[in-house]
């Protein structure tokens, strides 16, 4: 499998190389030349089968002979046997007709988990491979930052740094960044917000002698392994409820887009969708880009679903570039025009086409507490804040006519404040993460500036390289 950069103008790829890559050299994000599409017998047999069956089946035609297969197969297997649940991301009914998919049976507790686990063993294996080392960098919203952590930490061939919002994430979240002791890792506390954070991640692998010199990777969702990893739980998920032979539906708790567009993936490769519907906080961009055809972004506000807390949707660009034929241009002037304004137009043709599979609805905080007391009440299932917004809005939108199911992407003991304000329940973390919330915390506090942020990290990430 060959992939292309949604701008057009970066190398072809093949995937070990686009694993380790991140962004794309002329700025855009890497997508498969083609997508594989399974016959309904096919998917009719992912059925009853393990996760990591099927994990295998449909990553292995994006990795192509890139890893051999065995040990593909023995990587997906490890990374799910990390999973706290036999059936890794189980379904859980809180209506007729409506699921939790339940992701954050992982490591730390939420669905980044999934595909994280996975990245940071194939990572290895390539550079193990390659004989090389590689900076991570990764910018958080609250939970990419603790998931990377866990997966990378320790590990000989990379350093890893995340840049997070001072002062914006839970505690929880923070403590799962600050308190790991293995010298590779690396909190960097900016003070300003998550897109801040994230523009100085995608403004470092626009600076390509920095670049080049670290050895720059990245494990957000422009890294399309992410997003591959993420795939497989719409088959797992949808097969459970009757695909192929009736569609299902997705409600998806959104920010930066790529989970909703691993089901995008899914569908483009045979599983019937009925409608992928965006679920948001206030900070709600995509709502209004699928409303009014207008990209346009506004200052964040902070909510009780802080990992939301978003206004620059980086894998929106990967829609883009599918409902615009793959024209590099197209998208490259609609980047051009959110970088000099803020805001860009999507024309007619391809609007109608994302309505064709996507809907959108937004919840403001008094509307997420009160869907997590009413949920406890009537069903005694406890959301978080992020699946709660999703639980919203497909109450909102529904139309009833398949199974519809809400992705569960974080466990509510990582929001335990918000949780317990809206539900009079304190939320426990399971025993083997208590240690953390006493544990001495580690971090850099740095301004929101790329250039601090880069000298830091070619200063740290040097000294941890001459120790190993
Ligand atoms: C708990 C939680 N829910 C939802 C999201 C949004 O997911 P995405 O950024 O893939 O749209 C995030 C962050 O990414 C998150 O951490
Ligand atoms: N909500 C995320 C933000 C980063 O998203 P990613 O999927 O691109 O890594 C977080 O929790 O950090």
């Amino acid at each position: 499998m060959k992939y292309i950069s949604t701008r057009g103008e970066a190398p072809v790829l093949e995937f070990q190389d686009v694993l380790l890559q991140g962004l794309a050299r002329d700025g855009g994000l890497y997508l498969p030349e083609s997508w594989p599409v399974f016959d309904a017998a096919t998917i009719a047999g992912f059925a009853g089968k393990p996760y990591a069956d099927v994990a295998l089946a449909v990553i292995r035609p994006f990795v192509g002979s890139a890893i051999r297969e065995a040990d593909l197969k023995r990587m997906i297997d490890e990374a799910y046997a990390s999973f706290r649940h036999s059936a890794v991301t189980p379904l859980v009914q809180i209506a007729p007709n409506r699921f939790v998919l339940e992701l954050f049976h992982g490591p730390t507790l939420a669905f980044k988990d999934v595909a994280m686990q996975l990245l940071g063993r194939l990572m290895d294996h390539v550079l193990a491979e390659r004989g090389e080392r590689a900076t991570i960098v990764g910018a958080t919203s609250g939970d990419t930052g603790g998931a990377a952590i866990e997966a990378f930490r320790g590990r000989e061939r990379t350093d890893v740094f995340i840049l997070f919002p001072d002062g914006r994430v839970s505690d929880v979240q923070r403590r799962q960044m600050t308190t790991p002791t293995e010298a590779n890792v690396h909190a960097l506390a900016l003070k300003g917000n998550f897109d801040d954070c994230q523009a100085i991640v995608k403004g470092m692998f626009n600076n390509f002698a920095f670049r080049d010199r670290v050895g720059l990777s990245g494990v957000n969702s422009i890294n399309w392994a992410r997003i591959l990893a993420q795939i497989v739980y719409y088959f797992v998920a949808g097969v459970a409820l009757g695909a192929p032979y009736r569609p299902v539906s997705f409600t998806v708790p959104t920010g930066n887009f790529g989970d909703i567009f691993a089901g995008y993936a899914a569908m483009r490769m045979g599983l019937p969708v009925h409608r992928l519907i965006v679920a948001t906080n206030v900070n709600d961009i995509l709502v209004r880009t699928l409303e009014t055809g207008r990209y346009e972004t506004r200052g964040v506000a902070a909510t009780i679903s802080p990992s939301m807390d978003i206004q620059v949707s980086s894998n929106f660009e990967r829609l883009l570039a599918e409902v615009h034929g793959r024209d590099g241009a197209a998208v490259r002037a609609m980047m051009a025009s959110l970088a000099q304004s803020g805001s860009f137009s999507i024309a007619p043709g391809p609007l109608a086409d994302i309505l064709r599979h996507f809907a959108g609805g937004r919840c403001n905080e008094a509307e997420t507490a009160a869907t997590i007391s009413g949920t406890l009440r009537d069903t005694g299932y406890l959301l978080d804040p992020h699946t709660a917004i999703g639980a919203h809005v497909a109450g909102q939108l529904d139309d009833g006519t398949v199974p519809m199911i809400v992705l569960g992407t974080a466990h509510p003991a990582k929001f335990p404040a918000a949780v317990q304000a809206a539900s009079g329940l304190h939320p426990d973390l399971p025993d083997r993460l208590q240690p953390m919330m006493t544990a001495a915390e580690r971090q850099t506090v740095l301004a929101a500036d790329q250039k601090a942020v880069e000298q830091h990290i070619e200063a740290t990430a040097r000294a941890v390289k001459s120790l190993a």
